[in-house]
């Protein structure tokens, strides 16, 4: 199975809105994805098309080698884990019985593994679905998500409305069942603090465009945050892109992002800079700050 995903100058439009705008990206099969991106960014509008639900204005799309769009191999392969909380409003059915029965619909559905999550997530198997609360309609969906093992699973801000030792389940179970069942997993979030550790690859996009995207290491390795006199800082940092500076009395500090050459590093070390590193949070804050915040 080789779920690998290749976008060229993708575009969505609402009318005359542009919410993404000729995007280009690869993504590898069998890694999890990090699709980050502000309120707006334009995540839910990427994946709408990812997940075929609607077609791209401009580009070409390309999944498993084929245009996702109608195309029923990639539909039958793919779920897409949203907000649906409306729709399970129309649900009379259990709890229990909706998980088994959903081995028709999903051929690589694992009965076993929804029941014990179900178990984890402590949802009621005997209550209707249109009677969970909130944060236990996201847990229901969430299992589908899992238990589908869909070749490609995209979980859109799935975590809504559970709580936070709820969302920490459900993140340990993704990696679980990840490292035995490896698929390509799309994780869009704004909960960028909380989700990193679950990430192979980053695709950060900021108002329809893609800002980034590398490894989560990578990313991670070009962020610094550099500290020490005033003068010494702003020496250093001058051919640098500044994110973010702090000045407390005479000592600054600031992020910065780009390579650093061991050279650049030494140079620091001797000036009496203290170079520290920066999370993936701190980059994606300060990556996607507008000017006027
Ligand atoms: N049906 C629509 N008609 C017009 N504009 C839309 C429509 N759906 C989304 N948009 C606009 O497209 C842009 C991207 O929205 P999208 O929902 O994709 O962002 P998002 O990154 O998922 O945001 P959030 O984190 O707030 O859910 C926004 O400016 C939004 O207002």
């Amino acid at each position: 199975m080789s779920y690998a995903i290749e976008a060229k100058d993708v575009s969505v439009r609402y009318k005359n809105f542009t919410a993404i705008d000729q995007v280009s990206f690869q993504l590898e099969s069998g890694k999890i994805h990090g699709l980050l991106g502000r309120n707006g960014a334009g995540k839910t509008s990427l994946l709408s098309v990812l997940s075929a639900f609607r077609k791209t204005d401009t580009g070409n799309l390309i999944i498993d080698g084929e245009d996702p769009f109608e195309n029923p191999r990639i539909m039958q392969d793919t779920i897409f884990i949203f907000d649906q909380h409306k729709d399970l409003e129309y649900s009379y059915d259990k709890v229990g019985e909706t998980l088994k029965e959903m081995a028709y619909f999903r051929p690589n559905f694992d009965e076993t593994l929804a029941l014990q999550l179900a178990e984890k997530f402590k949802l009621p198997l005997n209550k209707k679905v249109n009677q969970l609360s909130k944060g236990k309609k996201s847990a229901f969906q969430a299992i589908i998500g899992l238990a589908s093992r869909a070749p490609l699973t995209i979980f859109d801000e799935a975590y809504l409305g559970m709580d936070a030792p709820t969302r920490e389940t459900f993140y340990n179970e993704i990696l679980n069942d990840q490292e035995k069942h490896p698929r390509t997993i799309i994780f869009s979030t704004h909960l960028v603090s909380e989700t990193d550790y679950l990430f192979d690859e980053v695709l950060m996009i900021h108002n329809g465009k893609v800002l980034l995207q590398d490894t989560n290491e990578q990313v991670i390795s070009k962020g610094f945050s550099i500290t020490g006199s005033l003068e010494q800082v702003d020496d250093f940092t001058k051919e640098l892109e500044v994110l973010n500076s702090q000045l407390l009395g005479g000592t600054k500090s600031v992020m910065v992002y780009g390579e650093l050459s061991e050279q650049q590093k030494n140079a620091a070390n001797q000036a009496g800079l203290d170079i520290g590193p920066l999370s993936l949070h701190d980059l994606f804050v300060h990556l996607t700050k507008e000017e006027k915040e």
